[in-house]
């Protein structure tokens, strides 16, 4: 009998609904997988701000890995939102032991109203820890810098950046491009330690509805990860999947509204184009 793809997201709660464990099983469930989910915080949290972050124990954690690891065949997984140095550890040792592959970095550090959701001490344990195991690590802008200490304000320093990430352990990288300058395109600059590159771009859409854009590119590569597709491809998947997402505002809350998770699945439903995506290699 053929089985469901099982994913896994290991990630802070966001009441709101927009980001955090809630957008990545909502993308989950639109691409056809299944998703499991291990919570490393919960915040009182909605489009207009973060109110309150409460983490959980490192034991809360440790026995929701367990429950998962012990019945779920996880063919791909996400981190979020870990927080301190104790839940990026007690993370990192539960993929070793359960040998989960497919596993993306989505480093998490700040929300965008400016809350911080990744303790500044904290940086360094995910650098060492999680970043070796990472099939793909996705920060935008301001993470790669943090990570890498290099200020990324054109493509060289954007390459260079790219470059240290993968010297840090990770098997490839993709440094997103929603913080950058340009008017006119959103552009992902991916990274192999095979050497292989290529830009993804796409129309930047003059919006505010941008609240767990980040949640929800990484959750798209999982899920498409998951049911088998190349890396390049479940990664042009998920510009597609987060394009279609911000082209249909839901126009929900007084601030940073979420983005549309059912607007990909519809538009196919539809037939209605997305915004193409460009593809540089
Ligand atoms: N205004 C926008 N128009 C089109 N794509 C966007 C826009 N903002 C973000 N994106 C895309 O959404 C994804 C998440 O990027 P980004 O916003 O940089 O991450 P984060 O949410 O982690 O800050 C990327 O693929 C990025 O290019
Ligand atoms: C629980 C949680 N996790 C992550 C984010 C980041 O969201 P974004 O994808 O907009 O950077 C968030 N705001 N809340």
């Amino acid at each position: 009998m053929k089985k469901t793809p099982q994913t896994l997201t290991i990630a802070g709660s966001d009441s709101g609904g927009g980001a955090g464990i809630q957008a990545d099983l909502k993308t989950f469930q639109e691409l056809g997988v299944y998703g499991t989910s291990v919570i490393t915080a919960v915040t009182a949290q909605n489009t207009t701000g973060v109110n309150a972050i409460y983490p959980m124990s490192v034991q809360a954690i440790q026995t929701q890995l367990e429950a998962v690891g012990d019945d779920f065949d996880i063919s791909a997984l996400k981190t979020g939102m870990l927080f301190n140095p104790e839940i990026i550890q007690e993370t990192a040792k539960a993929i070793q032991q359960y040998g989960w592959k497919n596993l993306v970095v989505d480093p998490v550090m700040i929300a965008k109203g400016g809350a911080n959701l990744l303790q500044p001490e904290a940086v360094e344990a995910l650098k060492t820890h999680l970043l070796p195991l990472a099939f793909l690590v996705t920060p935008n802008i301001p993470e790669a810098e943090a990570l890498t200490g290099i200020s990324i304000t054109d493509v060289f320093s954007r390459r260079r950046a790219a470059e240290r990430v993968l010297s840090l352990g990770a098997q490839a990288v993709v440094i997103k491009g929603g913080h950058g300058t340009d008017p006119e395109y959103a552009e992902d600059y991916f990274l192999h330690l095979n050497g292989e590159s290529a830009v993804f771009r796409a129309a930047r859409i003059a919006t505010n509805q941008t609240h767990g854009t980040g949640c929800t590119f990484a959750a798209a590569v999982t899920a498409q990860l998951a049911k088998g597709r190349e890396l390049k491809e479940a990664i042009l998947t998920a510009k597609e999947f987060i394009q279609a997402a911000l082209s249909d505002p839901l126009n929900i809350g007084k601030g940073h509204g979420p983005t549309n998770h059912g607007a990909y699945q519809m538009r196919r439903h539809e037939k209605t184009e997305v915004n193409k995506i460009e593809v540089f290699q």
